[in-house]
């Protein structure tokens, strides 16, 4: 079942479908060197078949340790940065009401590790001292310093509100099954561990427990998120061809986008609950295409809010950018404008509509106006605010952004340049073993 629809008659004007088609044998190659294992970054490919492949026992040892986390506390603290952050983050905010706690009928979800913001840190302090609460550290490496950092500081906390051995009750951590500061903590103090594959990179890590556990624990049926992810898997496994993958599609037209120095992809969305899931998908196509001085600039918009800021810009500004419209067709619920007698404020034209009717008129009006002021654009409309969908679309863009990255000539699954701030970081804190330059 399709639960994602891509529109490309806004990038026509710019790319031909001549042009499609003569990209279609690269795509074919690049396909089955993905699906061989032959490809660049070929030990990191454990998230192409995953879907189909997560064991039975781990989506129960994820769903029992949710629950578990959901009887005893009513706050779960999910610590972690960047793969180990975003993914759990994204669905949260996808599925879940927008103002009530994040965690919808659960525990309230916040997350922790993902900046070394003191006041954040002490706010967050404050606003758990009189809550249950649970922990999930989350790093697959086990030696990033900003969990690591703030999970010693939440630690030092829980175990002076409820005592050390309760506290190593409510602790979780997720990390590498056999490496790192974090397995040998979590050995040692007994924590409940759940293991991030050695195939699979941070970023393509939200179907592993890294994304699992926060997310049941925010109510949100992962079975059936999986079940989008496979759906997903089986279509975009059984077809390279361009008029029937679309995560190939979505790809190929970037890339000959970018090839006309069109360098920035924008990833506007008009609703919020898509807020983290353009951070993600931003993470996602960063770390991978961005590197051998190569790579679309990853950016994001939310409109309409920034229709009245970025709008500008977008309309007139330099044109080395196209949009990518990422669309939810069925909102989980609506609200219909009031009619008024005096009609002071000139809106009785709208009485009776919905806000999703208009907000769908500011995206058409949005679309044309940008195409006319010479920015192309697709749109990606999701079907629903369900799991199902989520899950599909996690997997389009893991599925899509792999061959990007393969179209580029780069390996889209490392990460070097992320090295370089943390030398300079820790000889500036005087890290035992690091100089000064
Ligand atoms: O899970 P870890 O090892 O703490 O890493 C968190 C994030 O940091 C990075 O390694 C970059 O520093 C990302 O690739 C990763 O998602």
């Amino acid at each position: 079942m399709n639960r994602l629809s891509l529109n490309i008659d806004n990038v026509k004007p710019f790319v031909s479908a001549d042009a499609l088609q003569g990209l279609q044998a690269e795509v074919t190659r690049l396909h089955n060197l993905l699906e061989s294992g032959q490809g660049l970054g070929n030990d990191y490919l454990g998230w192409l078949h995953l879907p189909s492949k997560i064991e039975a026992a781990e989506i129960q040892a994820v769903e029992a340790a949710a629950q578990s986390i959901r009887s005893q506390c009513d706050a779960l603290i999910s610590i972690g940065i960047g793969g180990s952050y975003l993914g759990a983050r994204a669905a949260i905010t996808f599925c879940n009401p927008l103002l009530r706690g994040a965690g919808g009928n659960g525990p309230d979800i916040y997350y922790a590790g993902h900046n070394l913001s003191g006041d954040y840190l002490a706010d967050l302090l404050d606003v758990i001292r009189n809550k249950r609460v649970c922990l999930n550290v989350i790093s697959k490496s086990g030696t990033t310093t900003e969990p690591a950092v703030a999970f010693r500081i939440l630690k030092e906390a829980l175990e002076q509100q409820v005592g050390v051995e309760e506290a190593r009750r409510r602790i979780v951590a997720t990390t590498d099954e056999k490496q790192g500061a974090l397995k040998q903590l979590a050995d040692a103090e007994g924590y409940q561990t759940f293991v991030i594959p050695d195939d699979i990179g941070g970023r393509y890590s939200v179907l592993t427990p890294v994304g699992l556990l926060p997310i049941a624990v925010a109510g949100i049926d992962i079975r059936k998120l999986l079940q989008g992810g496979q759906e997903a898997e089986h279509a975009a496994t059984q077809s390279a061809r361009l008029d029937e993958n679309p995560a190939y599609l979505y790809a190929a037209v970037r890339h000959l986008l970018y090839k006309q120095d069109k360098t920035t992809e924008v990833m506007a969305c008009f609703h919020p609950a898509l807020q983290y899931v353009a951070e993600w998908w931003k993470q996602l196509t960063g770390e991978s295409e961005g590197k051998e001085q190569r790579g679309l600039f990853p950016a994001s918009v939310e409109y309409t809010t920034d229709l009245h800021s970025m709008g500008q810009w977008m309309q007139e500004g330099q044109r080395t950018i196209f949009e990518t419209f990422l669309l939810v067709a069925q909102s989980n619920r609506d609200v219909s404008i009031p009619q008024f007698a005096d009609d002071l404020d000139g809106l009785n034209y709208l009485a009776g509509k919905g806000l999703d009717y208009v907000n769908d008129k500011a995206y058409r009006g949005t679309a044309a106006a940008h195409l006319e002021g010479g920015v192309p654009n697709l749109s990606l409309t999701l079907q629903d605010r369900t799991p199902e969908t989520l899950g599909q679309m996690f997997y389009f863009f893991e599925r899509a952004v792999a061959l990007s990255g393969y179209l580029l000539g780069v390996n889209p699954f490392d990460q070097p340049g992320v090295e370089f701030y943390k030398k300079n970081m820790f000889q500036l804190l005087n890290k035992p073993g690091t100089e000064k330059r």
